[in-house]
């Protein structure tokens, strides 16, 4: 047993989690009109509604009990205290100084971080704003019309997310892309319809060593060159974004055409730093310093409210009981919003890879359960999906429902059927359907007893399953940045409660190892190759001739 198993706050909860078998949230609420006030609070233009959830005033209590005596509190303050929370690799953490809007130094080895952030947020608002004017031109004179940003991970999932989410915002004029896959395809599709003449790439990758990234932007120097045919013209239309100089300038590009950041910003917490220029491209640096504002507020919130009504502290413990006390392996996370349509893929990256750990900050394995399977995706598009399995499958699915209040394309009646699939789906979860319910409403539709009595065991939902509702006004810039940072805080008290190391991501190199290993075996005339049976045959069958 380790020592977090066996601390009084976790043999609290699991008691109580035994004496929680059977009860019903509908019975809650029926008990207790309070009950949504009890368990909803907003921050940062975020109201969220946890009220459906297996949990009473106790087990909320409890909860907190434990994140404060795993330190919440102490972890949060020595990451926004730029502290060397990172221990595996040695590093503070600090995304949240490249939203600090507070005129706080933020201090790292003892010296202030904040100058160089506000340079380098300079450096890009002159660069966006001249790209936005039309000022900054192609080597024939003309203005840039596409952007393309070539990375992967967190060189891409953030960016692609926000310019997806801020379409409405989007420059008429200037259209950006995002290439991050090394299948050829990517770039090719992406290529095919653009004007070398005016097209700018940005190669974004914090190491600038990943093999994808530098693939891609090989390539597409080479597509480039094919037309513009001089390097001194490369100038124009590459920058970068890095935290690495010396692989910049091996590739090619003028470090006065790169946009800097610091190894204190991990790639999946990058898109507030230079990474975030497409986005900045997209809506204009105004608005990006309102997605900026946006995350400041969230952050306010989370280092200042109490626990009680500290939204990222609240989802987080609720992942924590489900995740460790219920057995729940997953999360889904529905937006109803089509303008979060890769909402989800950006959190798998977020979660996944911050709290996919099995050993414990000393190196120890866990002997519970740490981040859970995320997946998501649009309502109501999901629904007509995977939610079967969330109302009446085995396994338990905590959801978190998003939606906006005002739609960004209010045409006809959509938004209010939207809204109210939004609202129909957590009643339906938490209230479920009971076989005197099923019999009821069959009688009533006239089906003879013996059918309904076939059917009632299919047609009946279980219920009491838990989700989290999330509303906010529009999905404006500002409110993005919140919902961004709230699901980082979120990850953050997970990582902190479960004693696990959020900011490292070994479990990624083992396969790109293998990788490097590989491609030379598959080049023509190479040895056989020596691994498993398995890996041997599938070279052998890749490296065959066509027959
Ligand atoms: O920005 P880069 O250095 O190119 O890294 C891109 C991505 O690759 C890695 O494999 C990591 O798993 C990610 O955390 C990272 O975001």
């Amino acid at each position: 047993m380790s020592a977090l198993t066996e601390s009084p706050a976790w043999t609290a909860l699991a008691r109580h989690r035994a004496a929680m078998e059977g009860v019903r949230m509908r019975d809650l609420f029926a008990a207790d009109p309070g009950r949504f006030d009890r368990f909803s609070a907003e921050a940062a233009g975020l109201f969220l509604d946890w009220s459906k959830n297996r949990i009473t005033a106790e087990t909320q209590a409890l909860l907190l009990d434990l994140a404060r005596q795993q330190d919440v509190e102490g972890w949060r303050d020595r990451m926004f205290g730029g502290e060397a929370i990172n221990l595996t690799e040695g590093r503070a953490v600090l995304h949240t100084a490249l939203r600090n809007r507070s005129g706080r130094p933020v201090t790292v080895d003892g010296k202030d971080v904040m100058p160089e952030v506000s340079s380098v947020l300079e450096r890009v608002g002159r660069f966006v704003g001249a790209l936005r004017a039309g000022d900054w031109k192609g080597w024939t004179g003309r203005p840039i019309t596409d952007v393309v940003n070539i990375g992967i991970g967190g060189s891409d999932l953030g960016p692609v997310m926000a310019t997806e989410a801020l379409k409405p915002y989007r420059h008429p004029q200037i259209e950006v892309h995002f290439v991050s896959n090394v299948d050829g395809t990517h770039l090719a599709e992406t290529l095919k319809w653009l004007d070398p003449e005016t097209t700018l790439f940005v190669v974004a990758s914090k190491t600038f060593t990943t093999q994808e990234t530098l693939t891609n932007a090989h390539s597409a120097r080479r597509w480039f060159l094919e037309s513009a045919r001089d390097e001194a013209h490369i100038a124009r239309h590459f920058v970068a974004v890095s935290t690495n100089e010396a692989e910049v300038r091996k590739f090619g590009i003028d470090p006065a055409n790169m946009f800097g950041f610091w190894d204190w910003v991990g790639g999946r917490y990058s898109l507030w730093s230079a990474i975030g220029l497409p986005i900045a491209v997209a809506i204009g640096m105004e608005r990006f310093e309102e997605l900026l504002a946006g995350a400041h507020a969230m952050d306010e919130h989370f280092r200042t409210a109490p626990l009680e009504r500290n939204l990222p502290v609240i989802l987080g413990m609720l992942g924590v009981w489900y995740g460790n006390f219920w057995g729940a392996a997953a999360h889904a996370v529905l937006p109803y919003d089509q303008y979060l349509h890769r909402f989800a893929a950006y959190l798998q990256q977020l979660d996944m890879e911050s709290n996919g750990k099995s050993v414990d900050r000393q190196g120890n394995p866990v002997d519970y359960s740490t981040g859970p399977v995320v997946f998501g995706e649009p309502g109501t598009n999901g629904q007509h999906a995977f939610y079967q399995l969330i109302h009446q499958g085995t396994q338990l699915i905590p959801c978190d429902f998003l939606a906006p209040v005002e739609s960004q394309n209010p045409i006809g009646d959509h938004h209010r059927i939207l809204l109210s699939n939004f609202l129909a789906q957590p009643e339906a979860l938490m209230r479920g359907k009971t076989p005197d319910e099923v019999r009821a409403e069959m009688s009533k539709a006239g089906v003879p007893a013996a059918r309904i009595e076939a059917l009632v065991p299919h047609r009946a939902f279980a219920g009491n399953k838990p989700t989290n509702s999330i509303l906010f006004r529009k999905l404006d810039p500002a409110t993005l940045g919140a919902l961004v940072a709230l699901y980082e805080h979120k990850v953050f008290v997970q990582g902190v409660v479960w004693n696990i190391n959020s900011f490292d991501q070994w479990g990624v190199e083992l396969g790109k190892q293998l990788a490097s290993a590989i491609l030379p075996e598959l080049a023509a005339g190479a040895e056989a190759p020596a691994h498993d049976s398995s890996t041997n045959g599938l070279i052998a069958r890749v490296t065959a001739p066509a027959a």
